[in-house]
């Protein structure tokens, strides 16, 4: 508690006194400075008085008292400063607060009369030196609690502009209170603009009457903001303020829409980060595939990826996204063929909120949105049924999306990147897939070799594949027996990569020692004697079995009927002799009616 904070008050208070009793006023503070005085000791304010002096003792006692006869006290008498002392007598008054003794108040006579003065009212003196004690007392109090609250504002003024998004408080009326650095950048104003802005001038009316059915409070609320040059996407929270169970205001928490979509896109897609040299293959065909992919990353042109199921599709475009200069952006991939036609579209696209029956409240952002600044993964577009290829050629034409039950078109910038493992050619031929759309995504067209046409790379693979598993499921197997590779190479891979991937994975778990060996691997490979083509063979049935199975199957049909041994021959264009002889030589059962 320092006295010297309100040293201009404790000045007028002290020459107020002075005028009304006329003798001469000083105080002291616990340090033993002079914090004011009147008459002579005007001029010595701010010095240092003695710690034996009047004051010093007033200070130590922390009680009133007087000295009526200045010089001959004993308090006097062990003052240094005596042989100077001008002063006739003294009332010294303690200033307190919370029982602390923070300063004194005194005053002194400097003549005879003023002297006969004090010792005449010696008591209501006191009495009234006291009362003024605890007005200045009470000033530094007040004044305290005046720095607490500016200090108070100010710590709150430093944590709302630490904090990354626009906060902004309104009255009910929606006048403006208070904001935050962050919401004159959001709306890109300046403060003069904002003090005389109102609410309803940033979010639509009709949402700020919303706001009154929820009870001023709503979480995730969409914002599109147009005003000059300057266009914004974003979302709002809302919660009301209530001092003493009355709501005085509504806090606003403004968000960019992009900064809401990447923290998505950190804690979705964001840890897995592809590279090229993740990408495993050494044969020309598989290095020529990855140096056009390394080419295409560099633009923003559309590429379609085809290959066949396993070979790596999605790896390639994650390492094209995260090799290009939208790498900080987000990769969302989605699998046209996985979600179901009528979703399919809100996935896309987004909607608004009560665009149909179960709509989210709020609506929902779509995978476009969600990349925006990246780029979105369009796996099985083969898959996509027609109407949506109409949507998505729309799209990509003019770069703005429509949400469904939407009623603007947003601008979006999202790299696309298409697969698919189907003959797009063939599914354009057969009207399954539009013309216009397979020239607009194939912009680059990329194919992925299938493991079959570059099997030399099952080595390499291998290696990486075990490796992998190894860490995955915590084994130390080194290597894998040359029959095993024998196997492997004779194998003709349909499910390409994964499929490799998945064996390895087996036989790790399989595997007890340190190598994996043929009996390690999943029966389908190992059973296989034959040559890959010749699996077929197996498939293929004898004519005279078929013959047979037609023969009875035309019998059991015409049983019922009297001359169903001339209708089955009719039926299987036979003459009735032939039957008979083929009904002997298959010793098949006839039972007539
Ligand atoms: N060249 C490769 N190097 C290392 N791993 C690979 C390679 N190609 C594919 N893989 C692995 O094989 C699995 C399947 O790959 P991916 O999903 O990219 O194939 P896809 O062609 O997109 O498949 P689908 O057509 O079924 O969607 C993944 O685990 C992937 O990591």
């Amino acid at each position: 508690m320092d006295l010297m904070k309100i040293a201009s008050n404790v000045q007028n208070i002290s020459e107020a006194i002075a005028s009304v009793v006329k003798v001469d006023v000083t105080v002291v503070d616990h340090q033993y400075t002079r914090v004011s005085g009147t008459g002579c000791y005007y001029h010595r304010i701010g010095e240092t008085v003695s710690k034996g002096s009047v004051f010093g003792v007033a200070l130590r006692r922390g009680e009133s008292f007087i000295i009526e006869d200045a010089g001959q006290h004993a308090v006097c008498l062990q003052c240094e400063d005596l042989k100077y002392c001008k002063e006739y007598a003294e009332v010294c008054c303690p200033i307190k607060v919370n029982n602390e003794v923070i300063g004194v108040i005194g005053l002194i006579a400097f003549e005879e009369k003023q002297r006969n003065e004090i010792l005449c009212n010696q008591k209501n003196l006191i009495k009234f030196l006291n009362k003024m004690a605890d007005l200045i007392s009470s000033k530094l109090l007040e004044q305290n609690s005046t720095d607490q609250i500016k200090l108070l504002a100010k710590e709150l003024e430093i944590v709302l502009n630490s904090v990354d998004k626009g906060i902004l408080a309104v009255d009910d009326r929606g006048n403006i209170l208070r904001y935050n650095q962050n919401v004159l950048q959001f709306f890109q104003i300046n403060e003069k603009e904002m003090n005389h802005s109102n609410i309803k001038d940033f979010i639509d009316e009709g949402v700020f009457k919303a706001l009154v059915k929820e009870k001023y409070k709503v979480k995730n609320k969409e914002i599109t903001y147009i005003a000059r040059k300057h266009h914004l996407r974003g979302v709002f929270d809302t919660n009301p303020i209530y001092i003493d169970n009355e709501r005085v205001g509504i806090v606003f928490i403004f968000s960019k829409l992009s900064d809401v979509l990447n923290v998505v896109n950190d804690i979705t897609t964001g840890t897995i980060i592809t590279g090229f040299d993740e990408i495993i293959g050494e044969t020309t065909i598989f290095q020529q595939a990855k140096m056009e992919a390394k080419k295409a990353s560099q633009s923003t042109s559309t590429i379609l990826i085809q290959g066949e199921s396993g070979t790596g599709k999605e790896l390639f475009a994650r390492a094209i996204h995260f090799h290009s200069n939208r790498a900080k952006a987000p990769f969302i991939p989605i699998n046209c063929a996985a979600i179901p036609e009528q979703l399919l579209e809100s996935e896309l696209f987004g909607y608004e909120e009560g665009a149909f029956t179960g709509a989210r409240r709020g609506g929902k952002a779509g995978k476009f949105l969600l990349a925006s600044g990246g780029t979105i993964f369009l796996d099985e577009i083969g898959d996509m049924p027609l109407h949506l290829q109409t949507k998505l050629l729309r799209v990509l034409q003019e770069q703005k999306i429509e949400k469904i039950g939407g009623k603007e078109l947003i601008p979006i910038d999202v790299r696309v990147i298409a697969a698919t493992n189907k003959d797009l050619e063939n599914k354009v031929l057969e009207g399954e897939f539009r013309q216009d759309l397979f020239y607009r995504i194939n912009v680059i067209p990329l194919q992925i070799p299938s493991l079959r046409e570059r099997k030399e790379d099952i080595f390499t693979l291998v290696e990486y594949l075990l490796n992998k598993c190894n860490s995955k499921l915590q084994k130390d197997i080194k290597e894998v027996d040359s029959q095993v590779f024998d196997i492997f190479m004779n194998y003709h891979w349909p499910g390409n990569v994964r499929e490799l991937e998945n064996t390895i994975e087996y036989a790790v778990n399989m595997c007890n020692e340190s190598i994996i060996k043929v009996g390690n691997l999943p029966k389908r490979l190992v059973n296989r004697k034959l040559p890959c083509h010749s699996s077929s063979i197996k498939k293929i049935t004898p004519i005279k079995e078929l013959e047979k199975r037609e023969i009875e199957k035309a019998i059991e049909y015409y049983q019922s009927n009297k001359q169903h041994i001339s209708k089955a021959a009719t039926a299987l264009g036979l003459s009735r002799a032939t039957l008979y002889r083929k009904i002997k030589e298959y010793d098949i059962k006839v039972v007539s009616k």
